[in-house]
């Protein structure tokens, strides 16, 4: 790590507002103004170390020195997270948490995830067909919650689809923000757990079986270290971190889309593509669009490195996004450019959308396989089953919005069955 000592410090009495101006740049930018890959600011009244880089997630993800014990703000805990649960636990607690979730990514359970987002995304073909466009945002929203909750073995009436998808995006649209946009995560949040949690209660009194193989019956009936089941309230909310997780996946299909159309060749090429290379190009969507930012632990117990005095309890944020277009990891950082993959060592600590590390023993997201699975299983269908036009619209999307989404949703029209397209 590129680590300039004394570390530099930013002389301003807050720095909350320039997070929110410069929203993803805001590490990368302090970090090459610096000439360094750590520096000290204050954040929302708190000192507050930001790191970027491979060094530096490789450090972030020692457990011996970090604990994610009070790391995530309660705003954050209840949009995005629920409070207390898996995000912030720490040792031997959170190891067989962790389990939990892991035990659900099967190859056999991941082979059927892909089987049904397959099938969902079909049924929305003839709708399709029909419209004069689709909004693929909001479509793919739909589709996922469906797969998810039938993946999950959530019971999900036809009415309610649309609500609860936009309520499981809505929990994940409130991360980075301030306002009416926050209070909507917090509602959907509230409304979602409610649900979950009478869903529990049906299937712990019986009203209401679970497959074995779900995360329904998982979440329902894990024990933990104590050998007591979760309280229904904590269940329900581990329950909602495997279903909305793979809702936000919408936000990667709609990226991939949107790289379609600005690199027509690989739209060609997926179309003839094996598994390979719909793996590098859903590699590189990750490591490409803006969605995490950077991620929160605190210091365990005050330790020296490089120099540098990490001081017990201090806040230390990781920089996701700067981390992926690290122009030491990878070249051309800012060239959309999947082939990349083709020699990608697969290390834990540079390609970081979903976190770092190990994923049995750390924090490393549970669901990144089964994101890829998804994200396969959507591109498959969307080069290869279908064709369909891009018209008119505003194609940008934001560097300062967190989470960042393709500002029109992707508009598509003239969707057709790609075998009559020809
Ligand atoms: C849109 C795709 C996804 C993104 C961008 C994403 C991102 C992340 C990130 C950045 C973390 C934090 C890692 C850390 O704290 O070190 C995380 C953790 C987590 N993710 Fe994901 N994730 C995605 C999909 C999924 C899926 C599909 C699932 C479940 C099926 C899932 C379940 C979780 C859980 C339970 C954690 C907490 C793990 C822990 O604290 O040990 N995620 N994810």
């Amino acid at each position: 790590m590129n680590a300039v000592t004394p570390i530099p410090r930013e002389q301003t009495l807050d720095n909350s507002l320039a997070l929110l101006k410069e929203g993803y740049q805001f590490i990368p930018n302090r970090c090459q103004s610096y000439g360094a890959d750590i520096f000290e600011t204050r954040l929302l009244g708190e000192k507050v170390i930001c790191m970027s880089g491979e060094e530096a997630a490789e450090l972030f993800y020692d457990k011996e020195k970090f604990t994610r014990k009070g790391a995530a703000p309660k705003r954050i805990q209840k949009t995005l997270f629920g409070e207390n649960a898996i995000q912030g636990m720490d040792g031997k607690a959170h190891e067989h948490r962790k389990q939990l979730f892991m035990k659900l990514m099967t190859e056999e359970r991941l082979q059927r995830l892909s089987e049904i987002t397959t099938e969902e995304w079909r049924r929305k073909f003839p709708a399709w067909q029909k419209a004069e466009k689709v909004v693929l945002f909001q479509e793919a929203k739909e589709v996922l919650c469906r797969a998810a909750c039938r993946w999950a073995g959530v019971p999900l009436e036809e009415s309610e689809v649309k609500e609860r998808a936009d309520d499981f995006w809505d929990m994940v649209d409130a991360f980075g923000a301030v306002g009416p946009r926050h209070w909507q995560g917090r509602k959907a949040r509230k409304r979602g757990e409610a649900w979950i949690k009478k869903v529990i209660h049906q299937v712990r009194d019986g009203e209401l079986k679970a497959d074995k193989n779900t995360a329904l019956f998982a979440m329902a009936f894990h024990r933990d270290l104590n050998g007591e089941h979760l309280d229904s309230e904590m269940a329900s909310i581990e329950l909602i971190n495997v279903l909305r997780p793979l809702v936000a996946i919408t936000n990667f299909i709609a990226f991939s889309v949107l790289a379609l159309h600005e690199h027509p060749q690989y739209r060609n090429q997926l179309q003839e593509a094996d598994d390979d290379f719909f793996e590098m190009f859903s590699q590189e969507v990750r490591r490409y669009y803006p969605f995490g930012p950077f991620l929160g632990a605190r210091v365990r117990r005050g330790f020296i490195w490089n120099d540098i005095k990490f001081e017990k309890g201090r806040l230390v944020l990781l920089d996701i996004y700067g981390t992926n277009h690290d122009p030491r990891l990878w070249k051309e950082p800012d060239k959309f450019y999947p082939e990349r993959f083709g020699d990608w060592n697969g290390g834990l600590f540079d390609l970081i959308p979903q976190g770092g590390g190990e994923y049995y023993k750390n924090h490393r997201c549970p669901g990144e396989w089964a994101t890829l699975r998804v994200m396969k299983a959507s591109l498959d269908f969307l080069t290869k089953e279908i064709t369909y036009q891009v018209p008119d619209q505003v194609l940008s999307y934001s560097m300062v919005r967190m989470p960042s989404v393709p500002e029109s949703g992707m508009v598509l029209n003239e969707i057709q069955k790609f075998e009559e397209a020809k």
